[in-house]
């Protein structure tokens, strides 16, 4: 395969939302969930967001357990996995998480329309991709990530990287932890927004796992390809 291996995880309400209207993270997770999570950054080479999903939560992206982290070390490897953010007009906040915590590359892909004097801030912290003129293209980001020896990448989402990733036809996998609330609201953020397929291009997928943990269960999917299931 010339991209990486690609699998989505994301934690989901039971009405299918990652998140309140207001974009605020809300605990979808418990314990166990989290430590999946955990186990899934040490192992894998990279972990993907989108700018949204760092402006609204900041987070670290670092592997939690020093048990886990040892390992990686011991296998020759960074702490953390690369951490990438898609941001096409390189908005990245300068003191965001990502950047004070832990060790490991990060990657900032950007678009040719980010301005040039944000870029050069990056630059200082980051290694920044430039992929597509308006918005990421996400298909090259992958065959250069590829091309890194990144063979294996984690999306922790949100709504509008997990609908690009979806639509360009690049995700092997996605695993839902589906929790024990209700969120609500139109505008919440769900577990694929951006425009949505049109009723013959929907993508079929096939189940190969389904699990509960503790309040929640966690579906695990191969994803299949287009698939036509108008129902006339
Ligand atoms: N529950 C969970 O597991 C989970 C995980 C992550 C995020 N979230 C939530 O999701 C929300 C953020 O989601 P969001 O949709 O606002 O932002 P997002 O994180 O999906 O980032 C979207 C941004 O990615 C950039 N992008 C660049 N090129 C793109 C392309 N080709 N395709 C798609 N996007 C591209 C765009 O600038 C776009 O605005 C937050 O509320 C966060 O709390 C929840
Ligand atoms: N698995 C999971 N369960 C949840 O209940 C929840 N709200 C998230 N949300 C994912 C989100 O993207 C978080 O921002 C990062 O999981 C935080 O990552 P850090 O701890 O800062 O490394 N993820």
């Amino acid at each position: 395969m010339d991209r990486p291996f690609v699998f989505i995880n994301s934690a989901m309400s039971a009405d299918g939302k990652l998140s309140t209207k207001e974009r605020k993270q809300v605990r979808i997770s418990g314990k166990l969930d989290f430590e999946r999570v955990d186990e899934l950054r040490a192992q894998v080479d990279a972990i993907m967001v989108g700018i949204g999903t760092v402006l609204s939560d900041d987070p670290s992206l670092t592997v939690k357990s020093p048990e886990r982290r040892a390992v990686r070390k011991a296998a020759g490897k960074n702490e953390n996995p690369v951490r990438i953010i898609v941001d096409s007009s390189a908005r990245t906040p300068l003191d965001a998480d990502i950047f004070k915590k832990g060790e490991g590359l990060r990657i900032i892909a950007i678009s040719t329309s980010a301005p040039a004097e944000k870029i050069e801030k990056l630059e200082e912290k980051a290694l920044v991709i430039k992929a597509g003129t308006e918005k990421v293209d996400l298909p090259e980001l992958v065959r250069r990530l590829k091309e890194m020896d990144i063979n294996t990448i984690m999306v922790e989402g949100g709504a509008t990287l997990n609908w690009g990733m979806l639509s360009a036809g690049l995700v092997d996998e996605i695993y839902t932890f589906i929790g024990n609330l209700i969120i609500g609201g139109a505008t919440s953020p769900t577990f694929t927004d951006g425009e949505g397929f049109s009723e013959a291009e929907l993508l079929g997928l096939e189940l190969f796992s389904a699990e509960t943990i503790e309040e929640g269960v966690l579906l695990k999917w191969k994803v299949k390809g287009k698939t036509n299931q108008i129902v006339s």
